[in-house]
């Protein structure tokens, strides 16, 4: 048996003949069902894998087979009773597109109502707040007057740097950005609306009137910008919204979609669905992950994504799409590709052999080092040991018994609030990649170990340097340098010139405004009273901003009319950090995700087998560390790192040789290979032993001593 899913661990083919085998009675036990289709977490509902699956039938049935058993119905009962919603191929207008999932009113009612699954609409911690009250962006003032303020103009009095280069904050090194980043990706991924046969679609109309604020919700730059030239506007497509099987907007506000697994299951790594998890595993050797020559992520061929300046270079490969964003992201997919290959070798060498097994196994104890990490290191920093520890979200080293908090009824969708809130990472973006220069350098001056950080958007060229090095080195950038400041300010790289290409590029201050006002975000005091509980007399006074400096008052002032329409994620951003690192209404909207993302989910890794780990492995597991990971991966054993590595190292967080990290230790996986082998080769001396030892017995019995 695997720990995961039986579903999941099984090969499509064999899936697929469980559902034909069921097919005659496909709805009337749910309960056999789900185990049946117990693809766990790990499944979406997307036309890939409906399409897919169909392929997969088609191959082995003859289309009269097929017809007999009306498949088609049958796959949606199945995938109706996971609680997951169904696709269509074609798009609400008839167009053929895996643009629009659905999501029908009843999948809510299920028995199991499988929270966190791909393609599910997100959650909320506070209902949404449109002009009209379902749909239309929110941009009307609270003072009754007038509008608020425009996105871009809130950028520049706020989140600009003024041209400076952000404070560092010099107790975090640049890991934290970059863990942030990866585990965002991990958790949400908010799929936007695209036009006919998924092409982009055009928001900026001439005249903004004729903007189709159904479907856009462009940005368009103030004159006098200072860096857009007038009439510049940013085309920004509004996300997807959720409908019903018919195509129909669901009752009651817009939702917004996430199209991956919400749990931190490592699916930026191994996928949301089977689908996406075969196209990543080695064709020939699938206990493995694919990667290319020299142990990286494999390149992909469509480079249509990329934005690729010389002759040789390619995008990568991860299931996320979103992998070439920027290189230092690119180096963790590659990591924790590396990782996974890794470990199943340590599997081996501890007598695994069964392919399958092996993957499986790999991928469970990965996953469980991406969960200790984040929870044990990241947040750990993010909102304070004391933070996690008084909310009971603490995981200690040692602990040697087990999480008992899981509740299947704790929804583990992320919520929107938490996706526009969370983008306070946004803050630590750096100005520039760069990579480590310890290895003798062979550089060839054309290609710089540093670049301004919008020369290396969409292309993960910096990775393949230096003879296929450049992953590692950037990794061991990231150890050494400082991460900006978790404050208000925005780098130039990212506030003016995001994803320049061609003399066009975004503001991504402006764009996570826009976003929350789309999705209906509530302003930021509504979240400070209803979700955070703060008492605050009057929220319409600027005196009510506790959690704000001076300086930071009058720059909000200056744009928004009234402290009741900053915007949450100006809002909370700007926040003093007070109680953790992260300010006050910040640390609140993250425990109650965090808190769901852990108590929610089946899997943790804290967990009982079969879902977890026994006390010995998970004892093996609790060694980990991310210095650990990349002591494996990337350093050598005599390298200095500190324990931590996304804090700099100290007297309290000591540089030490990697050789000195604690680290995994797989020995309670252990086959008892030696002994085996022992008995195996050695059976003629272990004969010769054993009479020997019969002898000596004998020999004692004959002497009256034998119940000795
Ligand atoms: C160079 C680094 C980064 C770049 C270029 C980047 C860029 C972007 C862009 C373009 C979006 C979508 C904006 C929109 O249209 O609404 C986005 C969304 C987001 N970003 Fe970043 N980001 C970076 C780093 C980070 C970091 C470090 C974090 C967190 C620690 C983060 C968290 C998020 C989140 C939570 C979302 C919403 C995701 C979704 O709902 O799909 N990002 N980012
Ligand atoms: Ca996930």
């Amino acid at each position: 048996t695997y720990y995961y899913d039986s579903v999941f661990a099984a090969n499509v083919i064999s899936v697929v003949k469980l559902v034909l085998t069921n097919l005659a009675k496909p709805t009337e036990d749910p309960v056999q069902l789900y185990h049946l289709f117990d693809f766990g977490k790990y499944n979406e509902n997307n036309a890939g894998l409906v399409s897919k699956t169909m392929d997969i039938l088609r191959a082995i049935y003859t289309d009269s087979q097929l017809n007999s058993i009306e498949y088609n119905e049958t796959l949606y009962a199945i995938f109706q009773s996971r609680g997951i919603c169904v696709v269509k191929n074609l798009d609400c207008t008839g167009q053929e597109t895996s643009v629009y999932r659905t999501l029908d009113g009843s999948c809510n009612n299920l028995n199991h109502p499988e929270w966190g699954m791909a393609f599910r609409p997100q959650s909320r911690f506070l209902n949404p707040e449109y002009d009209d009250g379902v749909s239309k962006p929110r941009i009307q003032s609270a003072s009754g007057t007038g509008n608020l303020p425009n996105p871009r103009t809130v950028s520049n009095a706020v989140h600009s740097n003024k041209g400076l280069t952000t404070p560092l904050d010099n107790k975090i090194s640049l890991h934290v950005f970059q863990w942030g980043q990866f585990l965002d990706h991990d958790i949400i991924s908010t799929p936007v609306l695209s036009g006919v046969n998924g092409a982009e679609l055009s928001c900026c109309e001439t005249n903004p009137v004729n903007v189709n604020t159904d479907k856009c919700a462009p940005i368009y730059v103030p004159n006098g910008d200072g860096f857009f030239a007038d009439n510049t506007c940013m085309n920004v497509p509004r996300s997807e919204s959720a409908l019903d099987g018919n195509c129909n907007s669901l009752p009651g506000p817009r939702q917004q979609l996430n199209r991956i697994s919400s749990y931190i299951d490592g699916s930026n790594v191994y996928g949301s669905s089977v689908v996406e998890l075969i196209k990543l595993r080695n064709d020939s050797s699938p206990e493995y992950m694919a990667v290319s020559d020299g142990n990286y992520l494999p390149p992909n061929t469509d480079t249509s994504t990329c934005t690729l300046t010389k002759e040789g270079e390619s995008c990568s490969i991860a299931v996320d799409s979103r992998v070439n964003v920027v290189p230092s992201l690119g180096s963790y997919h590659t990591l924790f590709v590396q990782e996974h290959n890794r470990i199943v070798d340590l599997l081996k060498g501890l007598g695994w052999t069964d392919q399958e097994e092996l993957f499986q196994e790999a991928r469970k104890i990965n996953i469980a080092q991406i969960q200790h990490i984040t929870y044990n290191e990241f947040l750990s920093w993010m909102l304070t040991r004391k933070v996690l520890q008084d909310n009971s979200l603490i995981i200690t080293g040692n602990r040697t018994t087990y999480f008992t908090g899981y509740d299947p009824t704790i929804n583990t969708d992320i919520a929107n609030d938490f996706g526009i809130a969370y983008r306070i990472g946004h803050t630590w973006i750096p100005s520039q990649m760069k990579l480590h220069t310890d290895f003798p350098e062979t550089s060839d001056i054309s290609d710089p170990d540093v670049k301004p950080i919008e020369d290396t958007y969409h292309n993960p060229h910096m990775l393949y340097m230096r003879g296929k090095t450049g992953a590692s080195r950037m990794l061991k950038w990231m150890t050494e340098a400082r991460c900006p400041r978790t404050d208000r300010l925005m780098e130039d790289g990212a506030r003016n010139k995001l994803f320049l290409k061609n003399g066009v590029s975004f503001d991504l201050a402006a764009l996570n405004i826009n976003r929350g006002r789309e999705h209906g975000i509530p302003p930021y005091w509504k979240y400070r009273i209803d979700l955070c509980g703060e008492s605050i007399p009057d929220p319409s006074s600027w005196s009510s901003l506790t959690w704000h400096d001076n300086v930071t008052i009058e720059l909000l002032k200056s744009v928004y009319q009234s402290p009741m329409d900053i915007d949450m994620w100006t809002g909370i951003i700007s926040e003093i950090p007070v109680l953790a690192v992260v300010g006050p209404t910040q640390t609140c909207i993250f425990l109650n995700q965090f808190r769901a993302l852990r108590n929610g989910d089946r899997y943790w890794f804290e967990r009982p087998e079969p879902e977890g780990f026994s006390l010995a492995k998970l004892t093996g597991i609790k060694q980990t560390s991310l210095s650990a990971v990349l002591c494996a991966n990337v350093y050598d054993a005599g390298f200095l790192i500190p324990l931590n590595v996304f804090i700099p190292g100290d007297i309290k967080n000591p540089v030490v040789s990697c050789s000195q990290i604690p680290k995994l230790d797989l020995s309670p996986w252990s086959r008892s290979v030696t002994r085996k082998r022992n008995l195996d080769t050695g059976k003629a001396d272990f004969e010769n032993k054993m009479v020997h030892l019969l002898l000596e017995i004998l020999k004692e019995g004959e002497a009256g001593d034998i119940k000795k």
